[in-house]
Formats: C-alpha cells, structure tokens, sequence
C-alpha cells in the first residue's frame, strides 16, 4: 500500500494478493483527510479495483458518491460499484480484501493526521504467514494465477453493498482487533473519528473489564445466596418482606375478622401421645373421593422458593382445610391460594381423615411442607365433606382448624361428577337413568353419590355439631370463576392473611373458558389447571335437569339458612 502525494489529493494504490487471486485498489483521498480540520470536511475515495480472474485481468472502476455533498450526506457504503463493474465472474478473496480496504480508507479519511501504512487484513480463508504472502505476491501480480473453482466468497457487488464493517467482520476477530488497534493508536493522533463510523459499533469492552464485571456478579450472587440463607430463620416474621412471609396477617385483618373469627389456630407441635392412631376406617360417601390426577391439578413438586427453605421451617399440621365439595373447584381455590406467600400447601389429597386415619398424625403431619413462622400450612380434600367421621376427627386434631368449603349448583356438581367418572369408564349408564331410582315415578335416587353429595345441609349438619358456624367458611363455586379475586378476597380475610391475591393475579383465558393465573406459584409462567378441570359436560335431558331442581331445592334453601349466604342456585 502507498500513500503519495501533496496539495488537494493524495494518491494511493494498493495491491492485495490471495493464494489464487489478486486484486489492486487505486484511488486518491482528499488531501483534508489527512488535515486537522478533516473531521468538518468529508470528502470520499475514488479509484477502480483490478482483480485477475481466468487469467483474464478484470476491471471495475469503484467510485464513491460525493458524501460531502447534500444528497449524500451520510452516505451509507465509501465505495460503490460503477456500470462498468457488473460483471458476471465470481470475485475472488482479493477483491474481498479490496473490499475490506473501503472500510479502512474510511477510516483512514476520518482519523489520522498522518496516513499510516495500511495494514489490511487477510481476506477469509487466507490467513497466512505474512511471510508466505509475500512469497505469492510477485504471482498474483502476475495476473496469471487461475481462479479457484472452490471459492466461497460472496460477489463483489453484495461486498460493496453490504456495510464494509459486515465485510471486515469476514477476518477473525482478534486479528482484526488487533490490527484494528495497531493502526488507529500506534502513536498517531486519531483527530476526528467521523460519528456515524465509530458510534454505530461501539468498541466491545476489553476482556479484563469484562472479566471484572463477571467476577463482581458472581460474588454478588454468592453474596445474595448467603444473605437470604442466613436470613431464612429469622427473616420471617419481618413485616413486608413479602418472599419470607409478612408473619403480619393479624394486622391486616379487618376489624370485623380480627374480633368475630377465630384467629389461625396455633402451630402446633405434635404432642408424642396424638402421634399414634386414634382410629381405624372412615365411611366416605361411595365415588366422593375427586380421583384427582395427581397432575397439573395435583402439584407436588416443591417451588424454586420452598426448595430453597426446606432445610429450614418445620412440618405443621394444616391450620385450614379445603373439605369440599367434590368437583366444586377446590383445586382452583387451592391453586390460587398457594400464590399467596404466607400460605404452603401439599398439592396431592391426602385424604388422610377418610382413608388414611390409621396411619396417625405424625404420617399426616409428614405429608405437609416446611412452613416458617406465619405461614399457614394447608391441604384440600373434597371428600371430608361427606365424610360422618371427619369432623370429630379433625376437631380431634384441632378446634381451631378452619374449613372451607367450596360449593357449586348441586344439579351442575352432578354433572359435573358424572362427567368425571365417564371420562374414566365410558359404559356407565347414562346419567339419566342414574339419576332415579324409578323414573315414571320421579324417585330421585339419593344413593348416587353424585345425587348424595349435592345434600349439603345434610352433610353440614355434622359439621356444625364439632365446629362453629363462624369457623367454617363457604365458596361459591360459580363466584370464584365468575369473580375469582372477590372470592379469594374472602378467602384472605377468613385465614387471617394480608390481601395480596387479587385482581391483577388473574387473566380469562378465552381457550379454557376459565380464569387462569398470570404467574402460578414457583413457576413464574402463567398457568391454567389442567385438562380434567373445565370438561364440557354432556348434554342432558332438560326434564331431568329440571327434575333435580325441584329435587334439590328445599335443601339449598335449608343450606341458605343454615350458612346465611344465598347461592342463587333457584
Ligand atoms: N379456574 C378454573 N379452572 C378450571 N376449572 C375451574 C376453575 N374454577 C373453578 N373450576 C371448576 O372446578 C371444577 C372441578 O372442581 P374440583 O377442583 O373441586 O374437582 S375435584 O373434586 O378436585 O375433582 C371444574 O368442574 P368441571 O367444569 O365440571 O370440570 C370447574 O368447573
């Protein structure tokens, strides 16, 4: 490469040699390039590039639009191919190479008070000893070396199309910002780096400071880790600190709450004498169990949160229970509990004080996840509610346990539990024909759990002999689709918890029919319950339905009294 000349232009002529192809570069630079006052000044290279291909010397006069000038100004690419430079044979690695030049001449217009001698970089594929291209040059120049047929270069026109950075970008980098760095400091002083070159590509911080700011990161986190694993123990009962559990849900109860309703039952500590059976057996209701699959509905596995405190906080025995009713959304109500960060509940049913009694409290007590002082340990299992044993059986355990219960239309419940057990045995008989003992005779049969669930002042009625009214609490099961943050605003107060679930917690998902959480418990993503949950139900008879209206209705409306809610199931 030579830079020659004085007065209003320099000359330059380049010669670049591949291992098959050569290719020369000469222009001339406007003198006030090279000036102090260059950046205010723009002017651009005009030459032709020379490349031998076949043997056959070729010829493309390259020319830059006036950038100076108006219509111009900014102009995107220094050199651009004339007419005459539309040809048809490949290009070749040196014309790449003349090709990278454009980028360094536009660098060179812009930088330098004194052109340094250019270094160009190798065009790809040819990064050689310097001294073995030395050795090709007198060749190459010879214009007599035959194209390569294996040439991968792209044509000389998208090069000169493209950003010459894009082409420089071809060399590896860190010869490139090697020489890059050789050319522009070398003890040269760079005046005027024209904005638009060098803002658009920052150069990337040098390795070491990256280095550092990882390093800092990582001690960062180890730090973090640290705080919040120390903290585990004793952080809990900080007011406000909403991942560790406010310990402050007393506070934030309503007045009303705070006076009428129990306050959460303590933590207790298994008492060694409570840790053996206390009975056998349990008479559940036939078919009450929710058969719930275990998942999505039934999510055991620890969040990344409980995972991080399970070496610490302890296992309680659920200060509140969801005891029902089948098929009346208690996975939902559970689900959209657990968003809440004083609340941890064991995502299976256990089932514990219908099925499982005779295993004792201590299996029971294990069954449920650490909690740290504050939270509340929960479980659901609809079928408690019809279960005759089930209330002296969790009084025994705790007076002060709450209950909730979540109650739907009972007509639509049976459906609802029908369509349930279809999905496992499609040859049960219809559900018409299970709804009567005698049709003709419009004898309901009450012995169809399906039927028998739906009886829920029946079954309330033994609640209510071993917990008070006041320690039970009753969903609506339409609200809680209809308006799931209202009724989880209930559910909040009831437990004594800071409202945090609401609104903003849920979004209706058109697909599902339903609503679904925008961030689920652990996850982060949003989520929906699973496929088991919202089953379209098949179509049954209308007189049926109305039936079983009639046959339901002095007992929703004893329900009604007994709770004083009105469902608005007639
Ligand atoms: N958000 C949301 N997403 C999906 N499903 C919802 C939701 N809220 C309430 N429901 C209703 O919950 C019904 C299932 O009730 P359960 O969870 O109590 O069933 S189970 O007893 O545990 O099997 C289920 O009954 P089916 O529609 O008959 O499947 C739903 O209607």
């Amino acid at each position: 490469m030579a830079l020659r000349g004085s007065g209003r232009w320099r000359d330059l002529s380049l010669q670049v040699a591949g291992p098959a192809h050569s290719a020369s570069v000469r222009g001339s630079l406007p003198a006030q390039f090279f000036s102090a006052s260059a950046g205010k000044r723009r002017g651009c290279a005009q030459g032709s590039v020379l490349w031998t291909a076949r043997r056959q010397p070729r010829r493309a006069a390259v020319r830059c639009a006036p950038c100076g000038g108006a219509r111009a100004r900014g102009c995107g690419a220094l050199l651009a191919p004339s007419a005459a430079s539309r040809h048809r044979s490949s290009p070749r690695p040196a014309v790449a190479a003349a090709a990278r030049l454009s980028f360094q001449l536009r660098l060179l217009r812009a930088t330098c008070q004194k052109p340094p001698p250019l270094q160009l970089p190798p065009p790809p594929g040819e990064e050689q000893p310097q001294k073995q291209q030395q050795q090709r040059r007198p060749r190459a120049r010879g214009g007599n070396k035959p194209n390569h047929p294996a040439s991968r270069e792209p044509s000389l026109r998208s090069l000169l199309r493209r950003d010459p950075r894009h082409v420089l970008s071809h060399a590896p980098r860190r010869a490139r910002g090697q020489r890059m760095g050789q050319r522009l400091s070398g003890g040269r002083s760079c005046l005027d780096v024209p904005g638009r070159l060098l803002q658009q590509q920052p150069p990337p911080p040098p390795p070491p400071v990256r280095r550092k700011l990882a390093l800092l990161f990582a001690m960062l986190c180890v730090w973090l880790y640290m705080f919040l694993y120390s903290c585990a123990g004793s952080c809990a009962a900080a007011p406000g600190l909403l991942l560790l559990g406010s310990g402050s849900r007393a506070a934030h109860a309503p007045p009303a709450l705070a006076a009428g309703s129990v306050g959460p039952p303590p933590r207790q500590r298994l008492p060694a004498a409570l840790a053996t059976p206390l009975a056998a057996g349990g008479e559940t209701a036939e078919g009450a169990a929710s058969q719930e699959e275990r998942s999505p509905e039934a999510p055991d596995a620890p969040s990344s949160i409980s995972t991080f405190f399970s070496g610490s906080g302890s296992k309680q025995l659920p200060q509140a229970i969801i005891i029902g009713v089948k098929k009346g959304g208690t996975r939902a109500l559970l689900e959209f509990l657990r968003v809440h960060p004083d609340v941890r509940a064991v995502g299976a049913e256990p089932h514990f004080f219908d099925r499982s009694y005779d295993k004792g409290l201590a299996w029971y007590r294990d069954l449920m996840p650490r909690t740290l002082d504050g939270q509340i340990t929960m479980e659901k299992t609809p079928s408690y509610f019809v279960t005759r044993e089930a209330p002296a059986r969790i009084s025994a355990m705790s007076k002060a346990t709450k209950l909730i219960v979540v109650v739907r239309d009972p007509v639509t419940r049976a459906v609802s539990d029908y369509t349930q057990t279809l999905s496992k045995r499609p040859d049960i008989p219809t559900f018409e024909s299970l709804t009567f003992r005698n049709r003709s005779a419009g004898l309901i049969d009450t012995s169809w759990s399906a039927i028998q669930i739906g009886l829920y002042a029946k079954h309330l009625e033994h609640w209510l002999r071993h917990f008070p009214l006041r320690q039970m609490l009753f969903v609506s099961g339409e609200r809680l689709i209809r308006d799931p943050a209202g009724e989880l605003g209930r559910v909040q107060d009831f437990l004594g918890l800071k409202r945090i679930i609401s609104d903003k917690h849920f979004y209706f998902n058109q697909t599902k029919g339903f609503p679904c959480l925008k961030k689920a418990e652990g996850s982060g993503r949003p989520h929906c319950l699973g496929k088991t949950k919202g089953r379209p139900h098949p179509e049954i008879e209308r007189e049926v339905l109305r039936r079983l209206r009639d046959f339901y209705r002095p007992f929703n409306r004893k329900f009604y009294q007994m709770t004083g809610q009105d469902f608005g199931w007639d």
